[in-house]
């Protein structure tokens, strides 16, 4: 400790015992008592009341304040600290060194009190008077200064890194939601889009633009209760799997493939083209006779029916589905493992 209570610091490597030049005291602002008396001879003094506000943010100043008493707030702005001064503390320093210095808070006064103002040609004196005294001033006014703009690059560095930290939770909030999403859309068993699904990707198909044709391909398993009641529920979940591997293998990146429910499929296929839908239904049908030829037990396959037709865009999913499901109808009636076709023009449902 020096003889003034300050603590040592260290200065290129020496111990710095100037006690004017000890960062914590150019910290606190107050000005020792010789200056004190020196500012308050050669200064300004001005009456101040609560509330009064000595200068706002951005306003040009020259004119620095030292409290004498009572006190003032300077406030930053933004969510920075409001910073209180007292007596003996100074402000405003960088109008009067550097001229017409756009001010960086509001100065508003907290409690009613006497400022020393000090302008230009008081400060002229004050170095003429004690140039000693003042120099040792302006090197504790510049540390104020470098510390002020340390602790608020420290700050602004803290907030960036929250700023990453908060940017980083939302991305991943935003991955969980897409894959909830996603989870939403997608039956659980065979991973194709389930009933909410089509419901959504209609939804938005609309809203985009469905093309200007689309073919339905209605897909239902026969006699599929009794692949479950001879070889067991899991094997009945393989076959509902290979049958949805069937119309993923076929639907195209602009044709939704989806499991209704049960053990009923549907494909929609972005196509003008009656023949190209059909083609599609029978590759369904013809893939799954083929896949049954496999001798194997319990059964990879069991036979489909399947109901196809064109629909149009501008009606609803309803519409398009009765006119397929008739279809389907007759490709059960007729003993199934077969597809029939609905011609919209010709067999109006
Ligand atoms: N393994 C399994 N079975 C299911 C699942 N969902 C529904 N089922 C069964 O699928 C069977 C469907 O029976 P039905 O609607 O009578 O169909 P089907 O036996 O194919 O009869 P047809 O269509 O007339 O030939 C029911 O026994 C349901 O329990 C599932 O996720 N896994």
């Amino acid at each position: 400790m020096n003889r003034d209570g300050a603590a040592p610091t260290m200065k290129g490597g020496q111990f710095n015992t100037d006690p004017i030049a000890a960062p914590n005291e150019a910290a606190t602002a107050a000005l020792s008592q010789a200056e004190f008396e020196l500012f308050a001879e050669l200064g300004r003094p001005r009456a101040v009341e609560a509330g009064q506000v000595l200068f706002r943010r951005g306003e040009l100043g020259t004119t620095m304040f030292i409290v004498a008493s009572g006190a003032i707030d300077l406030d930053f702005g933004d969510d920075l600290v409001t910073k209180r001064l007292g007596p003996r503390e100074f402000f405003g320093e960088l109008g009067l060194l550097i001229g017409d210095h756009a001010r960086s808070a509001d100065a508003i006064v907290a409690g009613a009190g006497l400022l020393i103002e000090l302008r230009h040609e008081e400060f002229q004196r004050l170095v003429d008077r004690n140039p000693g005294l003042v120099c040792h001033f302006l090197r504790r006014a510049i540390m104020r200064v470098v510390l002020n703009e340390q602790g608020l690059i420290r700050r602004l560095r803290r907030r960036n890194q929250d700023l990453e930290a908060a940017l980083d939770s939302l991305y991943a909030t935003t991955h969980q939601l897409n894959q909830t999403e996603e989870l939403i859309r997608t039956d659980e068993l065979t991973g194709l889009y389930n009933r909410r699904g089509l419901t959504l990707r209609l939804q938005e198909s609309r809203a985009i633009g469905m093309p200007a044709s689309l073919g339905l391909v209605l897909v239902d398993c026969d006699r599929f209760k009794q692949v479950n009641d001879d070889h067991g529920h899991l094997a009945g979940d393989r076959v509902l799997q290979a049958v949805a591997s069937i119309l993923r293998s076929v639907a195209g990146p602009e044709d939704v493939a989806c499991r209704l429910g049960g053990d009923e499929f549907c494909l929609l296929v972005a196509s003008s083209n009656a023949g190209d839908v059909m083609r599609f239904a029978e590759f369904i049908v013809a893939t799954a006779q083929n896949l049954m030829l496999m001798p194997q037990s319990p059964p990879a396959m069991c036979p489909v029916s399947v109901g196809a037709c064109m629909v149009d865009p501008r009606a609803d999913w309803n519409d398009w589905y009765a006119r397929a499901d008739e279809a389907l109808y007759q490709a059960k009636r007729k003993g199934g493992n077969r597809v029939h076709w609905q011609d919209a023009a010709l067999e109006p449902v």
